[in-house]
């Protein structure tokens, strides 16, 4: 489980985050959701540990974040900026002298079902498949918790609808998934934790089914409420 307890983040005087708690299991997929600007990003950075915070604490299983903890996790930025110059061939073969978690089978299996070509050039990609390279490389590795900015932002609906075959297929499996958005409704199907973000503080962190089967309610209908108090 990764723990976010208490989070605190400036940025000179700005205040981003105020005090942010929530949890992300395993074998869930978890979506911070927040109008542009409001932390999210800022949010995986702490947990990556690519930022240092003015307060509260990350665990991971239980751990503070150390370095043994990137055998366990891995953040999937958003639009391409690893390795554009590489080919897709390039670029696998980069992640595999790379990581010891690198998963050839996977990689391949991902390359198949994306219906891309090893030879093809990063740069050369359109957006939507280069967001599609960008989960294929962190979906190749074999670690406990993913986590993405933005995985669905500016792609066309039919190459969000391949991603989201991804996230519910076996290749995401028991994994413990972060992503981010600011733009739920396509998505909503595949999200099993939201917390609704706004103003440096969780407004409110609920799980969808429980909150569809109890309150008939949909994330969406939930960020009505919470967003338009
Ligand atoms: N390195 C930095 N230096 C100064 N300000 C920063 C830095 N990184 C982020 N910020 C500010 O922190 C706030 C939160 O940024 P962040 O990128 O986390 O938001 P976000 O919710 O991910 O936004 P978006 O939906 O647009 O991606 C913004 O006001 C941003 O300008």
């Amino acid at each position: 489980m990764i723990e976010v307890k208490d989070v605190k983040k400036k940025f000179g005087r700005k205040h981003v985050l105020k005090g942010v708690s929530f949890t992300a299991n395993k074998g869930e997929i978890t979506c911070v959701i927040g109008i542009n600007g409001v932390g999210k990003t800022t949010i995986l950075n702490a947990v990556m540990n690519l930022t240092p915070l003015n307060g509260g604490q990350i665990l991971i299983d239980g751990e503070k974040i150390n370095k043994h903890s990137y055998e366990k996790i891995t953040f999937i930025p958003d639009a391409i900026t690893m390795m554009p110059s590489m080919t897709i061939r390039e670029a696998m073969q980069f992640m595999d002298d790379f990581y010891d978690s690198w998963n050839q089978q996977r990689a391949t299996e991902l390359l198949g079902f994306f219906k891309l070509k090893e030879n093809e050039k990063i740069n050369n990609l359109s957006k939507g498949n280069r967001a599609k390279i960008n989960l294929l490389l962190g979906l190749a590795l074999d670690v406990d918790y993913l986590l993405m900015d933005e995985p669905f932002s500016g792609i066309d609906i039919f190459s969000r609808e391949q991603i989201a075959d991804v996230f519910t297929s076996h290749l995401v499996e028991d994994r413990g998934v972060i992503i981010t958005t600011h733009e739920i409704s396509d998505i909503e199907h595949l999200i099993d934790k939201s917390v609704l973000l706004d103003d440096g503080v969780v407004l409110k962190e609920f799980n969808t089914e429980d909150m569809r089967e109890m309150e008939g309610k949909s994330i969406v209908d939930v960020m009505r409420e919470v967003y338009q108090q």
